[in-house]
């Protein structure tokens, strides 16, 4: 059971909580989405999540405390793929993608075919695989966060924390890395939590959304009961119309006409 447990959750920076108060649970291969403005906190409870800042409060992981677990099997079980990542120079595509293996290595251990295997299998997953000899230097915006997707993809953990997974990836690629991530969610049971701009994304991936604000949780629950126009408009800033298409899915359609009202 890798399910995630987050009780009155908060983190920040230099001993100043930006984020306080979060209670939230992530079933075993459920998904849950944090959206919010710029600013909210998202990035910084996904980092609490990864275990790279700390926190106060109590974050689970199954049954144990995120803090009781060691930092090789915590990189085992949870996948972080960051906002900005940091590439390092001189890599190829390949190599950097081996990386995710690394917390599955024994000391001083060489990868073996099993590892080579699923860093192809992550590259091909990723559409990566013509560019698998490039140095990343030499990829796309685009090209360079599915690269850091398909790391950790062949890291396998039970736990993937996607924080803006896709921001600078074209409409098609972006829909194909969401039903990758949900059919690893369906078949594998991982569990996800993510954090996403695009509120339709957001609401036709998640079963659960998690909206922040200041900090705070304003609001939480199935999609359609998060994204209400009120809702979008009091933590936006932003007039828009929240439809149905006849599949059943809810589209966030921002809305010019909504803002100029009726008279202009
Ligand atoms: N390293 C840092 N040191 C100090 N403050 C930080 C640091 N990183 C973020 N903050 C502040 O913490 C708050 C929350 O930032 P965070 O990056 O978590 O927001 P976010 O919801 O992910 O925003 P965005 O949608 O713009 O990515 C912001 O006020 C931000 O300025």
């Amino acid at each position: 059971m890798t399910g995630l447990l987050l009780r009155g959750v908060g983190a920040g920076y230099a001993g100043k909580l930006v984020v306080r108060g979060v209670d939230g649970e992530v079933p075993d291969g459920g998904w849950l989405t944090i959206i919010g403005p710029n600013g909210a906190g998202k990035s910084t409870l996904l980092k609490a999540v990864a275990g790279l800042l700390p926190h106060v409060g109590e974050i689970r992981a199954g049954a144990r405390p995120l803090r009781a677990l060691p930092a090789r099997e915590r990189a085992r079980l949870i996948g972080y793929a960051p906002q900005t990542p940091q590439l390092p120079d001189g890599l190829s595509v390949t190599d950097y993608v081996l990386l995710g293996r690394t917390p599955h290595l024994g000391f001083l251990a060489r990868e073996g075919r099993r590892d080579l295997q699923l860093v192809s299998e992550a590259l091909e997953r990723l559409d990566l695989g013509a560019l698998a000899a490039r140095p990343l230097h030499a990829l796309s915006g685009g090209e360079r966060q599915r690269a850091v997707l398909a790391r950790v993809l062949a890291q396998q953990p039970r736990v993937l924390l996607l924080d803006e997974p896709t921001t600078g990836l074209d409409i098609g690629h972006a829909q194909a890395l969401l039903e990758l991530v949900d059919r690893l969610r369906a078949e594998d049971g991982t569990t996800v939590i993510a954090t996403v701009h695009d509120l339709t994304f957001a609401a036709q991936y998640a079963d659960r959304l998690l909206l922040l604000n200041g900090g705070s949780v304003v609001a939480s629950g199935t999609p359609s009961a998060v994204l209400t126009a009120p809702a979008v408009r009091e933590h936006y800033a932003a007039d828009a119309e929240i439809l149905t298409t006849s599949g059943g899915e809810l589209v966030v359609a921002p809305s010019r006409a909504l803002n100029r009202g009726p008279s202009s």
